[in-house]
């Protein structure tokens, strides 16, 4: 479980980034932050792994501040996947894939080794490890990105819109795969993207931020579209378009959600 506890962050010139930001997400869901350009995303993102530390406030992991923690060992312990992959060039996949846990102490074979086994679980085929990420599609980057993040078994994944730079059909893919693979894996995961739809897909929780990280709403898919919370959320999540219309089927005794192309969003209630 990761609890944000009243972060707020100033960066060096003033800038105003979060303000008063609370919010827990809990293990093994996925939560999703949607919000247009700088409203905090990726500063609070980064909160989590330490690469920003908050200005006041907390964030805590399973009850530790991240304060206590050595930021190398905490980031090692954290999978993060960045829009453009991050992979390091002049390194071929496997290497790619393979760094942390060699950095952590298991040996190259083994680390080598499984490797190729989280090259087939995102979608790759192996065979694609003795290739350098220029060789590959944007798409099978995202894939190597997101590999390379789970390497360590972290319990906690980090995604700053990593399907942000594929065209949209790839990027339907690797949402797809993602939710796979999130039923397999139940990571705790924290997905930064300004696409609502995205955010819908792939989030248990969504909240949406307005500037300065302030939460306009957060809930599930459902409830935030069935109950906006105000003109600016129903903006932001186009209640108004047609195809967001949404209703309620019967499903197995389940109140299912469906939005006006008839996919689910979420149970409302058995
Ligand atoms: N290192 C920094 N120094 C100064 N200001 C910063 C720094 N990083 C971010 N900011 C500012 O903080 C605000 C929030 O930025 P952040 O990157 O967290 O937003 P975001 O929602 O992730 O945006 P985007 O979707 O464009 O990536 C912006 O106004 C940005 O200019």
């Amino acid at each position: 479980m990761i609890e944000f506890e009243h972060v707020t962050k100033t960066y060096a010139g003033g800038a105003e980034a979060v303000r008063d930001f609370s919010c827990v997400v809990p293990s093994r869901r996925t939560v999703a932050f949607v919000g247009s350009s700088g409203s905090g995303k990726t500063t609070l993102l980064r909160m989590v792994n330490r690469m920003v530390d908050p200005s006041s406030g907390r964030v805590l992991i399973d009850g530790e501040d991240v304060r206590e923690r050595n930021p190398v060992e905490l980031r090692r312990s954290i999978g993060y996947v960045l829009q453009h992959g991050g992979l390091l060039p002049h390194r071929t996949v496997t290497d790619n894939v393979a760094t942390v846990p060699v950095l952590t102490g298991t040996t190259r074979r083994a680390a080598r080794a499984a490797a190729a086994g989280l090259l087939e679980r995102v979608g790759l085929d192996p065979a694609l490890g003795d290739r350098y990420p220029a060789q590959l599609s944007g798409g099978q980057q995202q894939r190597v990105g997101v590999a390379r993040a789970l390497a360590s078994d972290p319990n906690i994944l980090l995604m700053d819109e990593p399907f942000g730079a594929v065209d949209p059909i790839v990027r339907r893919e690797l949402q797809n795969e993602l939710v796979r693979l999130q039923s397999e894996l139940g990571k705790t995961i924290v997905f930064v993207t300004h696409d609502i739809d995205e955010a819908f897909l792939l989030g248990d929780e969504v909240v949406v931020l307005a500037t300065g990280g302030r939460i306009a709403q957060c809930g599930t898919p459902a409830e935030i579209l069935s109950a906006p919370a105000d003109d600016f959320v129903r903006d932001f999540v186009g209640s108004e378009r047609p195809e967001r219309r949404l209703h309620a089927v019967d499903i197995d005794g389940r109140s299912v959600a469906v939005d006006g192309n008839g996919r689910p969003v979420g149970v409302l209630g058995a």
